[in-house]
């Protein structure tokens, strides 16, 4: 699959500070990938350089190398909201339209935005959700290809990011590639393919969610049964706790336990499997701790 950006050996540093340190990266289409990172990790600064936004000290950046035009297949929501005052949702929405060969129809940018009933309405009238709803509207108005999101749903309520993150998932479908930072890593769990972790200026960790599980994580399996010793023979068992007929399982890789365990299943009851969140991984990988 061809590359759609290849980052090699990037560095920046502002002033003295080092903030980004040999950067490597390649993304191929129709992922959504997550970049975390603590605060001032170097998340955003990575992104406007990509966008081209910010220079760099080294190392080099290649985003759509096949095509003459790479800024027409981008879309980007930027942490800021959009300052202009003046100017109306309706005005804001057909003038970006303007600016693309095949733009989405206006009808269905003002429903993404949600904002039909303020179409009329200054954008110094809008709530700081409701130019969120407003800057994604923007980003996809030239149905791109890939899309740079910072921090996208912070500002918005609860309904508008399980709706945000619908409309996410239908981009996906259709092979647009995400690029997403965000702090709310409980989103990020049941979308992200793929996570990024800048951690000390460096991409420390890049994989699946299922693979920072296997080297950062212990999951919980529980049950009540009457089944005994099958447990030594079970490779994927790291700690066994066992209160009478209670059992507690924890693992490192629950689907392959489950499977050794599916022999013995049928006298199984209240049979419950806990996962590590995203965030509780992220935090103990930022920590530098392994949960053996
Ligand atoms: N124009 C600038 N001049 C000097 N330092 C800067 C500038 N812009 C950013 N920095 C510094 O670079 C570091 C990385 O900032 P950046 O905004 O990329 O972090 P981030 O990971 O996006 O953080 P956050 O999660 O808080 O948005 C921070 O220490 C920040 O203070």
């Amino acid at each position: 699959m061809e590359n759609i950006i290849t980052v090699e050996h990037l560095s920046k540093k502002y002033n003295q500070n080092t903030i980004l340190n040999d950067i490597n990266l390649t993304i191929q289409s129709g992922q959504i990938i997550a970049l975390l990172g603590k605060n001032g990790a170097g998340k955003t600064t990575l992104i406007n350089i990509m966008l081209n936004l910010i220079s760099h000290d080294s190392g080099s950046i290649s985003i759509f190398p096949n095509s003459k035009h790479p800024k027409e297949h981008i879309g980007v929501m930027m942490q800021d909201n959009i300052t202009l005052t003046r100017i109306t949702v309706k005005e804001i929405i057909e003038l970006t339209r303007s600016y693309y060969k095949t733009p989405k129809t206006y009808q269905k940018l003002i429903e993404i935005s949600d904002l039909k009933q303020f179409e009329h309405s200054k954008m110094s009238q809008l709530s700081g959700g409701q130019k969120r709803h407003l800057a994604f509207s923007l980003a996809i108005a030239g149905d791109p290809e890939l899309l740079f999101l910072d921090e996208p749903t912070s500002g918005m309520d609860s309904k508008s990011r399980i709706d945000f993150w619908q409309e996410i998932l239908q981009l996906k479908k259709q092979g647009k590639t995400i690029f997403v930072t965000s702090h709310y890593l409980e989103e990020l769990e049941n979308v992200a393919d793929r996570i990024i972790i800048l951690k000390d200026h460096q991409i420390k960790f890049d994989d699946s969610i299922a693979q920072l599980r296997l080297l950062q994580g212990q999951s919980l399996i529980e049950f009540d049964s009457n089944i005994l010793d099958v447990f030594g023979n079970l490779t994927n068992l790291k700690k066994l706790n066992h209160f009478g007929t209670h059992y507690q399982l924890i693992t490192s890789d629950p689907e392959l336990l489950m499977q050794e365990l599916s022999p013995y299943l049928k006298g199984v009851t209240n049979l419950k499997v806990h996962q590590n969140s995203l965030d509780s991984l992220f935090n103990s990988f930022e920590e530098g701790k392994k949960n053996d």
